[in-house]
């Protein structure tokens, strides 16, 4: 973290929005600090039959409006201020979106790309062992997030079923198909940002034929990226984490999906006006939408200045720190913030826990329906908060996520309530 405190700098965020409104001092207090970390050691039988160890993290950090949801995510500088974080924004965006939850967050210390496929297997299935009773469909609904996906999430509601003695497919989101999981959840993070991209883009100043930069070309990057160079935009740069490429033509979209369906690096890209560039250089592409879709941290005080495009798109979690968030909005950037912005995801895993729980199926173009109809309301929403009070979007959204939490927490009886 360049600018700090990870936490104090979400934390920060929570701090601006309660100046525009009028709430008890309850609620900031009850917000500051986790619910529930729980830090354990997995242990694992590595193929050549060693044992290994992993440190692993799972964190309820707010359930008054809810079960807490988020996700899993392996990575090897996983920590636990990170995971405390990561649940922090979890539970702002389930209140921005209206959803029924409130935010959970776990990590696992550890490069996956280093684990054969069946101690990946086994690392996921002792994950849940290890957290059986803090997760539950009515407790905390873990989901994918950075190097996991859908099946791990099948390794880990087949384990959870296996302890259960039943199936319980609502204790976990993002499952394959076959599984249980939804239609429209591989996109769902992406698709999000997308339509609000759509709704907003007269007001933000956008068009036809936008250029369009992506940090980090994995599950959110790829999706979005393909979503608007079918619309017709240039992606004239992307990048994952070994290296960055660029063409002011246009990339060519479905070869970089391809190239990294078969493990190779976006740099693996040839062709007329194809070149090799900078992570540095696709935050300060010329182009008029820069979509980080990579980690936390990524636009900085030291590259804030660097960035030309009109309006930042946060698909990745904390890709802005508050430093650079002062910068970019000093020089007229529009930031679409992560609680908002990659919404997307967590609606569709709600809309999966749903229909587990209905047993009742719903067709891709009711779910696309549904996910399109909340991320315009919601956004339109915030966006006029925005004009209103006139502060950043991401206070506004800060704002209204505030809102709606210091209803549920002031409806347990606020300090004037138990003074008087
Ligand atoms: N997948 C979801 O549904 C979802 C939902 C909400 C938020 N997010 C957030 O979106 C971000 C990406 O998640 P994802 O699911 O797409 O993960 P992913 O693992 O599929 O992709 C991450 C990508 O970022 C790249 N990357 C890593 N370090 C980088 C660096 N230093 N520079 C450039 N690229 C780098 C990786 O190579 C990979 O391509 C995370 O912040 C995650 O929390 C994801």
């Amino acid at each position: 973290m360049l600018d700090g405190h990870l936490l104090g700098g979400a934390l920060s965020r929570l701090d601006e929005a309660a100046r525009h409104i009028q709430i008890d001092p309850d609620v900031i207090e009850r917000l500051k600090y986790a619910r529930e970390m729980t830090k354990v050691r997995l242990m694992i039988r590595m193929d050549d039959g060693s044992r290994k160890s992993f440190i692993a993290w799972r964190c309820r950090y707010d359930d008054t409006r809810g079960p807490t949801k988020g996700g899993i995510r392996f990575h090897p500088d996983a920590s636990a201020e990170e995971v405390e974080t990561l649940a922090f924004w979890m539970t702002m965006k389930c209140a921005v979106m209206d959803l029924p939850y409130g935010g959970g967050k776990g990590a696992v210390r550890l490069d996956p790309r280093s684990l054969s496929r069946a101690e990946l297997e086994r690392l996921s299935r002792a994950y849940v062992q290890a957290f059986s009773k803090v997760i539950g469909p009515d407790r905390d609904i873990p989901a994918p997030d950075v190097y996991t996906n859908a099946m791990i999430m099948g390794w880990m509601a087949d384990e959870y079923a296996s302890i259960r003695g039943e199936p319980v497919p609502a204790v976990i989101t993002g499952k394959p198909i076959a599984l249980g999981g939804s239609l429209g959840r591989n996109d769902a993070t992406a698709r999000g940002g997308y339509y609000l991209v759509n709704r907003l883009a007269a007001d933000l100043g956008l068009g036809a034929g936008m250029r369009v930069a992506v940090q980090g070309f994995g599950n959110a990057g790829q999706f979005i990226a393909e979503l608007l160079a079918a619309d017709g935009h240039r992606i004239v740069a992307v990048s994952d984490s070994r290296g960055a490429v660029a063409c002011e033509a246009g990339l060519d979209v479905a070869a970089l999906i391809a190239l990294k369906a078969e493990g190779q690096p976006v740099t693996a890209l040839t062709g007329p006006g194809v070149a090799a560039v900078t992570d540095a250089e696709v935050i300060g592409a010329a182009c008029d939408l820069l979509v980080p879709a990579a980690l936390e941290d990524m636009i900085h005080g030291g590259n804030a200045g660097s960035v030309r495009a009109k309006v930042v798109l946060e698909l990745a979690n904390g890709p802005v720190t508050p430093e650079a968030d002062r910068i970019l909005e000093a020089r007229g950037t529009v930031v679409l913030p992560d609680i908002l912005a990659n919404a997307g995801g967590v609606t569709v895993s709600y809309f999966e826990w749903v229909q587990n729980r209905q047993g009742y199926y719903w067709t891709l173009e009711e779910i696309q329906e549904r996910l399109r109809s909340v991320m315009e309301r919601e956004g339109a929403r915030i966006w006029a908060i925005a004009r209103e009070k006139h502060v950043s979007v991401r206070t506004a959204a800060y704002i209204h996520a505030l809102k709606r939490l210091a209803a549920a927490i002031e409806a347990h009886g606020t300090q004037q309530f138990f003074a008087g």
